[in-house]
């Protein structure tokens, strides 16, 4: 689905303005992280203090989510006393939105003055050195969509957003990758924290075998059906980009595989290491300084 109305975007600098103007004018948060709640992890609002909600439904311009496990709200609040705002649930292509659309609260986090966003998901393992309740940090991706023209950054492109052709080699920060592998270390998770490739299918449906082993030959690690197009987004705005990918069941690359994918499955052990994946967000944010990595985001931005 083409995200142009006629030679416009169909959530311009406009319309991205005019919803952040409405939320700025009716919080008092200020936050400085965006965190993007995968299937099943919207948990990671729970220790905020000082929340304050805004139902999807009631945002001039958001889309409202439709999919089990994504509740559909804008949540601001403290952790660690960082100033965040949380997306309890996102937006998926294969719910029929636009790229453009999965991609607006991006945009939106941006004009609200965040810096670093972090983004969380679930997927599939097609490493044989994942397991079902590992949680990998994402180290790179693979724009599977993108490839075929589903790229949230096709069409005119608004300079005050970012460049026309946004480099990707470093989307994912180096140095929170580094700062949640130390923390995992410290939180004795090492065993089950991995750093790996994520690769983006549309979906709906779980993928083939065929289709499993071809991903896994391209270089990908874990396959799910988000994060890239939002990532994409973040980097082209000048954020600063921190994933992880819950690895709730391993996609069957083999034909006597008894295992069959299915979305109550993703949901029970998102629910089952949920925990896990927030006492990791929550350590990161603790020892995170802002202003320490204001300086080095502008540095990036610079280059
Ligand atoms: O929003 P995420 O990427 O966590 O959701 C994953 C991918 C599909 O939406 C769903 C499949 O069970 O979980
Ligand atoms: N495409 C895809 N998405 C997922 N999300 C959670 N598990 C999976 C999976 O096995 N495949």
């Amino acid at each position: 689905m083409m995200h142009i109305k006629g030679n416009q975007c169909c959530c311009s600098f406009d319309d991205c303005r005019n919803t952040a103007e409405w939320l700025l004018s009716r919080t008092r948060h200020r936050p400085k992280i965006g965190i993007i709640c995968g299937s099943g992890l919207g948990l990671l609002v729970d220790s905020a203090s000082r929340k304050q909600s805004f139902r999807y439904e009631d945002i001039p311009n958001f889309p409202a989510s439709t999919v089990a496990g994504h509740e559909g709200c804008l949540v601001f609040g403290d952790l660690k006393e960082k100033p965040c705002v949380f997306m309890q649930g996102r937006f998926h292509l294969y719910e029929g939105y636009s790229m453009c659309k999965v991609t607006f609260p991006v945009r939106i986090f941006k004009l609200l003055g965040v810096e670093t966003v972090i983004v969380t998901n679930a997927s599939g393992s097609l490493s044989q050195d994942f397991k079902v309740g590992d949680i990998m940090i994402i180290k790179d991706h693979i724009n599977l969509p993108g490839f075929a023209g589903q790229h949230p950054l096709c069409g005119p492109n608004d300079e005050r957003f970012g460049i026309r052709f946004p480099c990707m080699s470093d989307a994912y920060s180096e140095e929170l990758r580094k700062l949640a592998l130390d923390t995992s270390a410290e939180l004795g998770y090492s065993d089950f924290v991995h750093e790996g490739v994520y690769c983006m299918v549309s979906g709906p449906n779980f993928e083939t075998v065929a289709e499993a082993r071809m991903l896994h030959i391209l270089g990908s690690d874990s396959v799910g059906m988000s994060t890239i197009p939002e990532v994409t987004v973040a980097k082209h705005c000048g954020l600063r980009v921190f994933g992880l990918s819950l690895i709730t069941n391993k996609v069957p690359l083999d034909y006597s595989s008894e295992e069959k994918v299915n979305h109550e499955e993703v949901l029970q052990i998102s629910k089952m290491r949920a925990e896990m994946v927030q006492s990791l967000i929550y350590a990161m944010i603790a020892k995170y300084d802002i202003n320490e990595l204001n300086q080095s985001v502008q540095m990036n931005c610079q280059n």
